[in-house]
């Protein structure tokens, strides 16, 4: 058995989640290099004998930071782990499809769960789901990011797991709204439960596990995400709520709100595939300022009454 000292990890994204996830893996004993575009360090430096290599870019930058990794040599035993939640807009596809396509014969790894990084800077404790269809991978990454502050679940649906962590960023949007307008607990627990079954809807499309999107990556992130003011993709809602123009909230959000680019993925693919997606409908029209967060919130209590299910 290698001991973690001789396993280099290296990181690539060294924002607010990657420089968490070099953190917890540090504290671990791992060698860790993080990469960012704007640091010393050079991406081939960093993947140098790496045998983990973590993704944690923001999704605008996934497609280019992994056509860079592809003009490196890497040993065939690289596991690649994505931690990105996002779509990309040209072809919809999930990030660990983008390392995946790019890298045929690796492990890849999906990370996501509820995992606001503030509160793990501060060493509170959290969990979070290691997804693969190479479980011995997944347990890799398990083993890497475990410690008694972080709870790491091992799981076999990569992409349940991924669009969980994705999806829930347009309801965090619309449940910032909710608070924004204070419109009680009754309608925020009404969104939340509604905002999974479309979330569901959708993943089932995708082949995701419906069960996945009930555990810590789905339902969890789902609760984190929308009773957060720590997650950007709530603050986007709750200001606009507030009467903020999409454009003046996104200059002074510390970070990346994947929400609002996920949204227009969403109501796209929606459309095409004929898939009913109220609220991330509503979320689109008043990010483009088609509605007012009133009219919004109008035009989903007026929609035709139906049978909660469809059994
Ligand atoms: N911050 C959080 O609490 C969590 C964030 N995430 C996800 O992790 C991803 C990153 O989030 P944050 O670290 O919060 O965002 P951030 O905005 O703090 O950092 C984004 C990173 O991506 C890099 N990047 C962006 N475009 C790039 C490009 N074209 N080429 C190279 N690098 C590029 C930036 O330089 C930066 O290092 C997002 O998909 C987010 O949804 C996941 C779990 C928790
Ligand atoms: O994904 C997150 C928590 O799990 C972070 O949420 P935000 O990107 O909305 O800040």
């Amino acid at each position: 058995m290698i001991a973690v000292q001789e396993i280099t990890i290296a990181i690539l994204g060294a924002g607010a989640w990657g420089a968490s996830l070099a953190n917890l893996a540090i504290a671990n004993g791992y060698t860790v290099r993080l990469w960012s575009r704007r640091g010393s360090e050079t991406l081939k430096a960093v993947l140098q004998d790496a045998q983990i290599v973590v993704s944690a870019i923001s999704m605008k930058g996934v497609r280019d930071v992994v056509s860079q990794v592809q003009s490196f040599p890497l040993s065939p035993e690289t596991i690649f782990v994505t931690a990105t939640k996002g779509l990309d807009p040209q072809t919809t596809r999930t990030p660990s499809q983008i390392w995946q396509t790019a890298f045929p014969s690796h492990a890849v790894v999906v990370l996501s769960g509820p995992n606001l990084s503030q509160e793990i800077q501060q060493s509170l404790p959290a969990a979070t789901v290691v997804a693969s269809s190479i479980a011995t991978a997944a347990e890799q990454a398990q083993l890497v990011f475990s410690s008694p502050r972080f709870r790491v679940y091992t799981n076999p649906d990569p992409v349940g797991v991924e669009l969980g962590g994705t999806l829930k960023n347009v309801i965090a949007i619309a449940a910032g709204v909710c608070d924004g307008l204070q419109l009680g607990t009754n309608a925020k627990a009404a969104l939340v439960t509604r905002g999974l079954t479309e979330i569901i809807r959708i993943g089932n499309f995708w082949g995701a596990k419906t069960e996945t999107f009930y555990g810590l990556s789905g339902l969890g992130d789902l609760l984190a995400t929308c009773n957060s003011p720590l997650s950007r993709n709530y603050q986007v809602g709750y200001q606009m709520a507030g009467g903020k123009t999409l454009t003046e909230i996104l200059a002074n959000l510390p970070g990346t709100a994947e929400g609002v680019n996920t949204c227009e993925v969403l109501v796209q693919l929606a459309k095409q595939q004929n898939i009913t997606m109220p609220i991330t409908e509503q979320v689109y029209r008043l990010l483009q300022g088609e509605v007012t967060p009133r009219q919004a919130l109008d035009e989903l209590m007026l929609r035709d009454i139906k049978p909660e299910y469809n059994y």
